[in-house]
C-alpha cells in the first residue's frame, strides 16, 4: 500500500494509513488464544488491527488479502512488474548504511512473556511468534530469515530451523564449540518480510535486498553481538541459539495441517530493545490464511519465472496455487516455441522451488489462477501416457507429511497441446 508512491516503511505507518478506512476491522482487545485467529477468519477480506490482551502490542493481520495488496506495496501493476521489481532488488541489494544503535532503539525490560505470542489453532504446542526475523551473521555473512518461534518460559524458546541459510551457520557455530548469536526481529516493514522469504544464495544478505525495495538502507548494530539491523524494526532481541534442544510443535502450518512436534534448538534472550518510537508493532500472521501464502509463497514465484524463462522464453505467467498452500503446487502457462519445450519449464520450476511437488503446464490462454481453467487443460490436452512424469526421491517439502525428512516424489503434468497439431482442436470454444 504506496501511499501516492511514498513506500509505507515502518510496519507503524501501515497500522496509522489504515484508520478510518472501510476494509479494516478494529477488533479491540484481543485474548491470545485463538481470538485473532477468529477474528481473521472472521474478516477475509478486511485488514484486521487488534490489541492483545496483557500485552503492550498493536497487532495488523491480513495485510496481504490477495495479490493485489503486493502489488500495491510493491508499487506494481501486474505479475510482470511485480517480479521485475523484486528481481531487481534481489540482484541489486542496495549497499547498507550503518547508524548509530543507540539513535533508533533503546533498552527495554523486558521477558519472553512481554512479546506477541498467540495460540493460533487447538493443534498448536503452545503460543508461537510467526512473523519473527533472525538476522545472524558467521565469517562475514550475514543472513535474515523466518523462523516460527514457540514461547517455552521467560527464557527459553524453540524455533523452527529448516535446513537452509540460518541452519548451516548454526551447524557451523556448533561445530566451532559456540552458540550462534542472533538478533530476533519483530515488526519488521512488509519490504523486509519479503526480502526475508525470497532465499537468495548464501552470501547475499537479505537486508540489502528489502532495503531496496523499501528505499530504507539504514542498518544499525546491535551492542552485544555487532549484528545489523533494519532501523525499521519495531523489537529487536539479542540473543543466542544456543546447542541446548527442546520440543518444537506440533504447529499448523501453511497446508492447514498439524507439522509434527520436534526437537530443535532453544533461543535464549540477552537483551531486548524498543524503537526510538516506543511503539511496539506486530504482523501477526495467522499461519494458512492469505498473510503467509502471500508472504511466504509469492516471493519464491519471480525465481521460479526466471528459472523457467530460461528454458521457455513464452513463459506467461507462473503461480503457486493456493490449493497447495502456496508451496505445493505450481502452474506454468507457456507459449510454446519447441518441443519439448513444456517439459523442460516444469524441470525449471522444480528446480527453482524444490518444495514444489506438482507442477503443471498449460497454454498461454489459460488463467493459472482459476482452477476450473487448469483442470480442463488437464482434461482435453494431456494424454497421460506420454504427459505425465513421476520423480522419485528427490529434495521435498518438510511440511508434506508424504515426503518424510524432506525427501518425497514429484509430478509433472503437461496439459498443453501437443506441440506439432493445430490449434482448431484444442481451442475453446468462443461466443459470438
Ligand atoms: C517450516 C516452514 C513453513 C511453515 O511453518 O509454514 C518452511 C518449510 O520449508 P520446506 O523447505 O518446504 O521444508
Ligand atoms: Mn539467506
Amino acid at each position: 500500500m504506496s501511499v501516492e508512491g511514498v513506500y509505507l516503511t515502518t510496519l507503524a505507518s501501515l497500522v496509522d494509513s489504515l484508520k478510518g478506512r472501510k476494509d479494516t476491522f478494529f477488533a479491540g482487545d484481543l485474548d491470545p488464544e485463538y481470538e485473532p485467529t477468529r477474528a481473521v477468519y472472521g474478516h477475509r477480506r478486511e485488514r484486521v488491527v487488534f490489541r492483545l490482551k496483557g500485552k503492550e502490542w498493536e497487532c495488523v493481520s491480513n495485510i496481504l488479502r490477495d495479490r493485489g495488496d503486493v502489488y500495491e506495496l510493491v508499487g506494481a501493476r501486474s505479475d510482470s512488474e511485480l517480479y521485475e521489481k523484486l528481481l531487481r532488488a534481489y540482484y541489486s541489494p542496495s549497499q547498507l548504511e550503518v547508524v548509530d544503535f543507540a539513535g533508533s532503539f533503546r533498552r527495554a525490560d523486558m521477558a519472553l512473556r512481554d512479546l506477541p505470542f498467540i495460540k493460533f489453532y487447538r493443534e498448536d504446542g503452545g503460543p508461537y511468534l510467526t512473523s519473527a526475523v533472525f538476522i545472524a551473521c558467521w565469517e562475514g555473512v550475514c543472513n535474515s530469515s523466518f523462523h516460527r518461534v514457540m514461547y517455552i518460559d521467560d527464557d527459553r524458546a524453540t524455533l523452527r530451523i529448516v535446513p537452509r541459510h540460518l541452519h548451516y551457520m548454526v551447524k557451523k557455530a556448533f561445530e566451532a564449540g559456540r552458540d550462534l548469536p542472533v538478533a530476533m526481529v519483530l515488526g519488521l516493514d512488509v519490504y523486509q518480510e519479503i526480502a526475508a522469504a525470497m532465499s537468495p544464495p548464501y552470501g547475499v544478505f537479505e537486508v540489502g535486498i528489502g532495503a531496496a525495495l523499501s528505499g530504507v538502507n539504514r542498518v544499525a548494530k546491535t551492542p552485544l553481538f555487532n549484528i545489523p539491523v533494519p532501523v525499521t524494526a519495531s523489537l529487536v532481541v539479542e540473543g543466542v541459539i544456543s546447542r541446548e534442544e527442546d520440543w518444537e510443535g506440533p504447529f499448523v502450518d501453511i497446508l492447514s495441517l498439524v507439522d509434527e512436534r520436534r526437537r530443535q534448538n532453544v533461543f535464549k534472550p540477552v537483551a531486548y530493545y524498543v524503537n526510538a518510537q516506543g511503539r511496539l508493532v506486530y504482523h501477526a500472521i495467522v499461519p494458512a490464511t492469505s498473510d503467509h501464502f502471500y508472504l511466504m509463497g509469492l516471493p519464491r514465484e519471480p525465481l521460479i519465472y526466471e528459472s523457467v524463462k530460461k528454458v521457455a522464453p513464452g513463459v506467461r505467467a507462473v503461480r503457486l496455487a493456493v490449493g497447495g498452500g502456496s508451496w505445493l503446487i505450481g502452474v506454468i502457462a507457456i507459449e510454446q516455441s519447441t518441443r519439448g519445450e513444456a517439459l523442460s519449464a516444469a524441470l525449471a520450476a522444480l528446480t527453482a522451488h524444490p518444495s514444489m511437488k506438482v507442477v503443471v503446464v498449460v497454454d498461454e490462454d489459460i488463467d493459472v489462477d482459476d482452477p476450473l481453467q487448469v483442470e480442463w487443460a488437464i482434461a482435453t490436452r494431456s494424454k497421460p501416457g506420454e504427459d505425465v512424469v513421476v520423480l522419485r526421491n528427490a529434495k521435498a517439502s518438510t511440511l508434506d507429511p508424504r515426503s518424510p525428512e524432506g525427501v518425497g516424489d514429484k509430478l509433472i503434468v503437461i496439459a498443453t497441446k501437443p506441440f506439432n497439431e493445430p490449434w482448431s482442436k484444442y481451442r475453446r470454444a468462443g461466443v459470438p
